[in-house]
Formats: structure tokens, C-alpha cells, sequence
């Protein structure tokens, strides 16, 4: 976690750009822009379509929706691979050309070829089944070996979704994190991850640019954060993916204060 110190600034913490959400689906953008907030990050600048971009400015006025420098992205949550309009199109061509840190969520998956940049995707086994051509049992039988598999054949990180989260990258690095509740298997617990990842990206650029190997223990640590808030939302029962999002400021701070091994 990179902790802000007294001569920071909004610019120097780090800035997400965030392509996510269309017609079809603007919560997945709400979302994902109200985790990436709640994990801190210097801000947000979200382009969208007219309906995901009035919902999620209604919910965090905070975010900016003029285009403009940002320092990573987090792309293509709820946004469906066959059916995007021409200027969400435009919007992903022309993120993924800056070959900044990205994370390429859902209906972004699809334009892995062109993201030459130090790149996270995040599929679910459903999504890396579709990307590999193969079956999604295959995948169930052995999720690491098949993390590990894609991120060597793919030439990226890759975090596998599931009750357990397999990251893997192309240098050797091989991470696992066990979710702390089935209950976070609830519809938009993804784009939150996705927010809280896209978030970490903006505000470690350095290192990342320094070296693509910090991009698995950054996923690692997203995927951790995701957990322990889930849990804290849950506390044994259902919860909603905003009370996860809520539950992120005090995760945070409450591994801050932790004492180091
Ligand atoms: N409120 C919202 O706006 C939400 C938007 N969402 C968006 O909806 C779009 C479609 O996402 P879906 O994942 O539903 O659909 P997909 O069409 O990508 O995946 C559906 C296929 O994958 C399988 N699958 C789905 N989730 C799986 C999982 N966790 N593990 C293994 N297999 C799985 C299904 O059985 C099905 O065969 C995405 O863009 C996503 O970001 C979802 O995140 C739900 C919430
Ligand atoms: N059975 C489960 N137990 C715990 N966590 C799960 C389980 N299934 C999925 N998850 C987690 O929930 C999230 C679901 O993401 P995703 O499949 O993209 O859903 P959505 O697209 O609805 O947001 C991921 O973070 C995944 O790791």
C-alpha cells in the first residue's frame, strides 16, 4: 500500500482512468469507481457512456469525466465484448495504446492482443475458458496450472477469480489467495475488484514501470484487500457489493497499523 505523505498531491498519489459500465450495464462503472476510491487513490477520472457516467457521478461527485493524464487503467467491466458503441471502442483503443499499467476486465479481455503495456487480466474461469478455446471444466480441474499457463502463453498477469484467486505472471511469480466468504460470490463483486486493482496500479506507476514483476504481489494485495473487506461486509451473512466497498478504508487502515513480520 503506498501511503500518502505530507508533500503529495492528488497528481503525485495517482490517477485511475476508468473505462467501464454502457447502457446495458452502468452499475458494473458505479462500482468500480466507488472501490477504487475507497482504496485510495489520488483520482479518478471515469469515461463513459451518458447513463453509467450521470449514476456514477451521482453516487461520488468526486470523479472527473473530462479526459486528461491518468497514471493507469482499469478497463472493460461491464462492457459487453460484442456490443460496444463507437465511442467506448475509441475510448479502449486509445487507453491501451498509452502502455500504461491496465487492468483488463470482461468485455476488454477481448483486445489483449494490442495491450502492449505492463497488463493484469482478471477473468473469471468462465472468461479465461473462452480466451484459452477451451472448456471451463478444464479449467475448474486445475486453476492454477492454467493461471500459470496463461500468464507464460499470453505474455501478461494474470488473476484468476474464483473461491480461490490464482495469480500468475510470466516471470515466475506464482500467488494464491483464499477468499475469506462464499458469500462475496454475489453479482459485482468482479468490477469491485477491478476498482480496488485499477486503484493499486494508478498508485504504484513507479514500481511497476521500474518492473513488471510488481504487478502479481499488487494483484495479490487487491485480491487481499477484496477478501478481508467481504468478510467485514459479511460478518457470516449476505452482503451487498457496496457494503464490501464500504468496508475498504478501515481494511486498509487496519493493515497499515499492523505490525510488520
Ligand atoms: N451491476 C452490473 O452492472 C454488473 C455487471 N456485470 C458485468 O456483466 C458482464 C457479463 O459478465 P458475466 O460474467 O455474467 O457474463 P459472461 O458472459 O462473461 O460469462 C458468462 C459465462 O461464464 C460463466 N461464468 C460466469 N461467472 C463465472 C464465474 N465466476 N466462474 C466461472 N464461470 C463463470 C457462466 O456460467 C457463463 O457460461 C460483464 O461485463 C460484467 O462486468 C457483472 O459484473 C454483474 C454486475
Ligand atoms: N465461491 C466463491 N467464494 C468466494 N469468492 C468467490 C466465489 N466465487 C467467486 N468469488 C469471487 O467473487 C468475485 C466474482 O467476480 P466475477 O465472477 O467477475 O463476478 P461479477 O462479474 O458479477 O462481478 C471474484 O472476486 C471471485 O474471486
Amino acid at each position: 500500500m503506498k501511503v500518502p505523505t505530507a508533500s503529495d498531491d492528488k497528481y503525485s498519489r495517482g490517477v485511475l482512468g476508468i473505462v467501464t459500465g454502457s447502457t446495458d450495464y452502468p452499475g458494473a462503472a458505479v462500482i468500480g469507481v466507488e472501490a477504487a476510491l475507497r482504496t485510495g487513490v489520488g483520482m479518478v477520472r471515469y469515461l463513459g457512456p451518458e447513463v453509467p457516467t450521470s449514476l456514477a457521478l451521482a453516487r461520488r461527485p468526486e470523479i472527473v469525466t473530462r479526459p486528461g493524464r491518468v497514471q493507469a487503467w482499469l478497463l472493460g467491466s461491464g462492457i459487453a465484448a460484442g456490443a460496444r458503441d463507437a465511442d467506448t471502442a475509441n475510448r479502449l483503443t486509445t487507453a491501451i495504446a498509452q502502455e500504461l499499467p491496465t487492468a483488463l476486465d470482461a468485455g476488454a479481455l477481448g483486445l489483449l492482443g494490442s495491450a502492449t503495456g505492463p497488463t493484469v487480466i482478471t477473468p473469471h474461469h468462465g472468461e479465461l475458458a473462452r480466451m484459452l478455446g477451451i472448456d471451463r471444466s478444464e479449467i475448474a480441474q486445475d486453476p492454477a496450472a492454467w493461471a500459470a499457463r496463461a500468464a507464460a502463453d499470453l505474455g501478461v498477469t494474470v488473476l484468476l477469480k474464483g473461491f480461490r484467486t490464482h495469480i500468475a505472471d510470466p516471470y515466475g511469480s506464482r500467488l494464491l489467495v483464499t477468499s475469506a466468504t462464499s458469500w462475496t460470490a454475489t453479482a459485482g463483486t468482479g468490477d469491485a475488484l477491478g476498482g480496488i486493482l485499477g486503484s493499486l496500479l494508478a498508485t504504484h506507476s513507479a514500481e511497476i514501470a521500474a518492473s513488471r514483476g510488481a504487478l502479481a504481489p499488487l494483484a495479490a494485495t487487491a485480491s487481499v484487500l477484496h477478501s478481508l473487506a467481504a468478510e467485514r461486509a459479511s460478518g457470516g451473512g449476505p452482503f451487498t457489493v457496496l457494503d464490501l466497498a464500504a468496508e475498504l478504508p478501515g481494511v486498509v487502515a487496519r493493515l497499515l497499523a499492523a505490525p510488520r513480520a
